[in-house]
């Protein structure tokens, strides 16, 4: 079973480590954290959180198309080689993938000007003059414990990638289904689709939202979409562009900022892909979606609970699988 702090006694320093390695190389490359928060989404829905996602070779998830554009893997690697040295066999890279995405949203800045004193100096010179440095740091997004003893799994097939993963296109009926058969609901659904509060897509990933003629030239087919975004859009993505590397932010507000911009951006018909879009024209969802726009407490509040039930997502605990040596093989 999961227990908090399951590493205080084996390795009481095993979550600072991943929270340094995530701090430190998300202050060089802001689009980490929304890569390592994907990350998760896409072990956790295949196998259960058991890092499954991370197995390289022929045929893995990682392997498959629907996994290409994933990232963040060599942060999760960094995490792991320090962990190796302090706690070598101890930690799992399930529970690195997890911790490494709850402190992504957490470091994430939050629009709110709040600070944390983060550590308060004096140096008094000969002369008497007393000099207090105070460094402060910007609180970030929604920050909790999570349970850890999550054991790496030993199957990886990309076979099990696509029917486990929702897809853009997807109804709200087949996007229900999918988050009812891993134990999450209609709100876990609005929640963590809150995810789209950072990181980038590609243009192909909403390339179903236009028509492209004959010059090669888009035009706007998805009338659920705002026509001046939807022209933005166009603007990013010339045509053609869908097997090209430029990305946009799944926010067009606040991209790197974990907040409550994604659903106000809702209520404006400026949902990105489809299936965001689809959580204001459907009656089941849009009161959900009105209540975290008029509240980020009450979406921070629901994020901690979604996000906890999906890091719980079929995991592999006690004697059931392994703790890897390197994150992309098993031992
Ligand atoms: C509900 C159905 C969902 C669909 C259809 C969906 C689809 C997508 C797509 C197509 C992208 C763009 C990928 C690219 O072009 O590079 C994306 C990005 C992203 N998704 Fe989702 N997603 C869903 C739910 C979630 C959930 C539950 C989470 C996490 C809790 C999540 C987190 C993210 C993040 C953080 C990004 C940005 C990735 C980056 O910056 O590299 N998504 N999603
Ligand atoms: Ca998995
Ligand atoms: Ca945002």
């Amino acid at each position: 079973h999961l227990s908090f702090n399951f590493y205080a006694t084996s390795c009481p320093a095993a979550e600072l480590m991943v929270s340094n390695t995530v701090r430190s190389v998300s202050a060089n490359d802001p689009t980490i954290p929304g890569k390592l928060l994907r990350l998760l989404f896409h072990d956790c829905f295949v196998e259960g959180c058991d890092a499954s996602v991370l197995l390289q070779g022929n045929g893995t998830e990682r392997s498959d198309p629907a996994n290409t554009s994933l990232g963040g893997f060599s942060v999760i690697d960094a995490a792991k080689r320090v962990l190796e040295i302090f706690c070598p066999g101890t930690v799992s890279c399930a529970d690195i993938i997890a911790l490494a995405a709850r402190d992504a949203v957490a470091i994430v800045k939050n629009s709110s000007p709040h600070f944390h004193v983060l550590s308060i100096s004096a140096i008094i010179f000969s002369c008497g003059i007393r000099l207090t440095i105070v460094i402060l740091k910007q609180a970030g997004g929604p920050a909790f414990q999570i349970p850890t003893g999550r054991r790496d799994g030993r199957l990886s097939n990309s076979a099990n990638v696509r029917p486990n993963i929702v897809d853009t296109s997807f109804t709200m009926d087949e996007m229900i289904n999918l988050f009812n058969s891993k134990g999450l609901s209609l709100d876990d659904l609005v929640t963590l689709s809150g995810a789209h509060t950072i990181g980038l897509a590609h243009c192909s990933a909403f390339s179903d939202r236009f028509q492209q003629d004959s010059k090669g030239n888009l035009t706007l087919i998805d009338t659920s979409l705002d026509i001046t975004y939807a022209q933005e859009l166009i603007k990013k993505c010339p045509a053609g562009a869908s097997s090209t590397s430029i990305t946009v932010g799944n926010d067009p507000e606040t991209s790197f900022v974990f907040d409550n911009q994604y659903y106000r951006n809702l209520l404006a018909h400026k949902g990105l892909f489809q299936s965001d879009s689809v959580l204001v024209e459907d009656g089941r969802t849009r009161k959900q979606v009105e209540e975290f726009a008029n509240s980020e407490e009450s979406f921070f509040k629901s994020w901690g609970d979604s996000f906890l039930k999906l890091t719980t997502i079929d995991v592999k605990t006690d004697n059931e699988g392994e703790i890897r040596q390197s994150c992309s093989f098993t031992n």
